[in-house]
């Protein structure tokens, strides 16, 4: 794990519900969820079909408001934001990786690749040198003016996780990353993530039902109905009580 960081969790939520729709048709995504991710480690959220993952991802990372509760990400209490702070913030210290790989049609890998640098006010030769280098780490040097309908879905993902990576960001949110891969590409995919996850102040959270990655967790959060009803991991004695 990696040490020295300055905050002790990079996300700490508290009781956290969310509820879309109002009386008798709401539906109660999140009932009460309480969420340590701490510095260094990949938080895997597992759960069946319609429990909330989704929605805890997208409260946790800024897309979706709460409804009661607290979430402080990166020591930053959300509700102490406004949008457009929000939005900055989203932007400076997040990256997103989905299972439908979202890359813009139509333009080339590297155009995908330096969008965050160029919304982050980054000029598009240091965007371009930097998308560059990550893309070769990624093994797509070659692939760079290539249109994202030309290269396979394994290659596409890893563009979207180099589009993920490439402003270096100190929370990365994965939903379903690896559930459209091979086993192999799908383990190219965890180790990437694993090698940012053990860098200074940074954590990976990863919704999946794909059990075939469940090795690369360092803890396991599971969910039912709204709520997390059990934790596995080697720091298991550490969740919240
Ligand atoms: N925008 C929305 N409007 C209305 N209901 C929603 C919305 N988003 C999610 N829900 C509902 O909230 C509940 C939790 O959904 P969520 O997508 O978080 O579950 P999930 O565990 O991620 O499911 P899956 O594994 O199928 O992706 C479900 O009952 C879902 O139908």
């Amino acid at each position: 794990m990696a040490m020295n960081a300055t905050y002790p969790s990079v996300v700490h939520c508290r009781g956290l519900t969310k509820a879309f729709g109002v009386g008798s048709t709401a539906t109660y995504a999140l009932q009460g969820v309480d969420l340590d991710v701490r510095v260094g480690e990949i938080l895997m959220i597992m759960g069946p079909s319609g429990c909330g993952k989704t929605t805890l991802l997208s409260v946790v990372s800024t897309l979706l408001d709460l409804d009661a509760g607290t979430c402080e990400v990166l020591g930053r209490d959300l509700a102490r934001m406004n949008q457009i702070e929000r939005s900055r913030f989203r932007c400076a210290t997040m990256g997103f990786v989905f299972q439908r790989f979202n890359l813009l049609p139509g333009v080339s890998i590297l155009d995908n690749v330096t969008v965050p640098l160029l919304i982050g006010g980054h000029s598009r030769k240091d965007a371009e040198s930097r998308a560059v280098r990550i893309l070769d780490e990624l093994g797509l040097r070659d692939r760079t003016s290539a249109s994202p309908n030309e290269l396979s879905g394994g290659q596409q993902q890893r563009v979207a996780i180099a589009r993920a990576l490439v402003h270096n960001p100190k929370l990365i949110v994965c939903d379903e990353p690896t559930s459209a891969l091979d086993q192999n590409t799908g383990q190219v995919v965890m180790e990437t993530l694993r090698d940012r996850a053990r860098q200074t102040d940074r954590a990976v959270i990863v919704v999946t039902h794909d059990t075939r990655i469940v090795n690369y967790a360092d803890r396991i959060v599971r969910m039912e109905d709204g709520v997390i009803i059990g934790c596995n991991g080697a720091i298991e004695a550490e969740m919240p009580s």
